[in-house]
């Protein structure tokens, strides 16, 4: 890799800021949300104090997740709190998503509430956005992979299928992911599989002769290890033209990947995932069947389809959801998930 081609690179790696926006202080009313995901299981929260802080799930950026109960019911619960001025752009955008979904492979928000937590810090934090979200007995896909390392190939077939029904119903809605990774995948004690966190996705308008992917507030994020080549480096590969849902494709082949080989799979085990490295591994680098020795001509063949870098080959989301890998799924693929996670090697 030459110091000119590294060069240009970085330049096309600097990350676009959201500008700063103020969301209204009471931009969203302490009730459920109107979607019918919310009515169909009503979980009655009329404020945040009815809900009572158990334990902390996860921290993410600009906010952090709690287990919490409904104090009446006992019913548990997820809560996201954003805080307000770490990236309020994100949050509403969020907040504004989850109102539209409706799907059982995402994961429901039953309310968003605009207002402090009590329970933590005795409130005096400033305050956030909060989401009432769906509790996912076994956290993050991450946290998956962190306990059990790798998944068997009839494992992962039943993860990329709820992720790719997931992924058809947002994009029958118009809206692109833009974040699909590990930590974004959530499971449950059923071995459901669910797509959660909104924060960067885009919702596509039409336009013009094509179909243009448009970002109101101009916010281009993401974690770019699992980003496509198109949009890591969209001069070389016409990124200004794709709409973006194929984006969305690639990452969930990264994912599949890192779940067959035990580590993030376009570098290797000792490399450091800066930048420019993770630049040449995505627009340049190894092919997938050297990542993937060993596997079935199905897998093969399905995160060959998924890592086209370019755009216009890689496969859809409709597509792959008739590839054999995801067709010849075992029936029980559901309960091997279940037991496979629940088992302690
Ligand atoms: N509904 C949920 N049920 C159970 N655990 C959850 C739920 N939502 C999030 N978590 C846990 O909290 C962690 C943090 O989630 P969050 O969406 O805030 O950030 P992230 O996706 O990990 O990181 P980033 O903000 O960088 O995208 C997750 O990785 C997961 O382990």
């Amino acid at each position: 890799m030459t110091l000119v081609r590294e060069r240009r690179h970085q330049e096309a790696l600097r990350l676009i800021l959201p500008p700063p926006t103020t969301l209204p202080h009471r931009a969203v009313n302490p009730s459920p949300l109107s979607s019918s995901s919310s009515s169909s299981n009503s979980p009655g929260i009329d404020s945040l104090s009815d809900l009572k802080k158990l334990s902390v799930l996860g921290r993410g950026n600009g906010g952090t997740v709690y287990k919490v109960s409904h104090k009446q019911t006992g019913s548990v619960y997820a809560l996201k709190v954003l805080r307000f001025g770490e990236d309020d752009a994100a949050a509403t955008r969020e907040a504004e998503i989850l109102q539209r979904v409706d799907s059982e492979y995402i994961v429901r928000c039953f309310g968003v509430f605009n207002g402090e937590f009590p329970e933590v810090d005795g409130g005096g934090g400033g305050g956030g956005l909060c989401f009432v979200m769906e509790y996912m007995d076994y956290g993050s896909l991450h946290d998956v992979l962190r306990k059990k390392k790798r998944l068997p190939e009839h494992v992962i077939s039943c993860i990329v299928r709820s992720v790719l029904k997931g992924l058809e119903y947002l994009h029958g809605i118009q809206v692109v992911h833009r974040d699909i990774k590990p930590s974004n995948l959530l499971v449950n004690l059923r071995g459901h599989v669910k797509i959660a966190d909104f924060g960067v996705s885009w919702v596509v308008n039409s336009g013009g002769d094509h179909t243009r992917c448009t970002c109101t507030d101009g916010s281009c994020m993401g974690t770019c290890a699992y980003m496509s080549p198109e949009r890591l480096d969209p001069e070389r590969w016409d990124g200004g033209r794709c709409d973006g849902f194929v984006g969305d494709v690639w990452s969930l082949g990264v994912v599949a990947m890192e779940c067959y080989v035990g580590r993030f799979p376009l570098i290797g085990p000792g490399q450091k995932p800066d930048w420019v490295t993770l630049m040449c591994a995505i627009c340049f680098g190894e092919n997938v069947e050297s990542v993937v020795k060993m596997a079935s001509p199905e897998f093969e063949s399905f995160c060959q389809r998924c890592l086209e870098r370019d755009w216009r080959k890689r496969r859809t989301v409709e597509e792959l959801l008739s590839h054999p890998f995801v067709t010849n799924s075992e029936i029980n693929g559901v309960e091997d998930l279940v037991s496979y996670i629940a088992s302690s090697n």
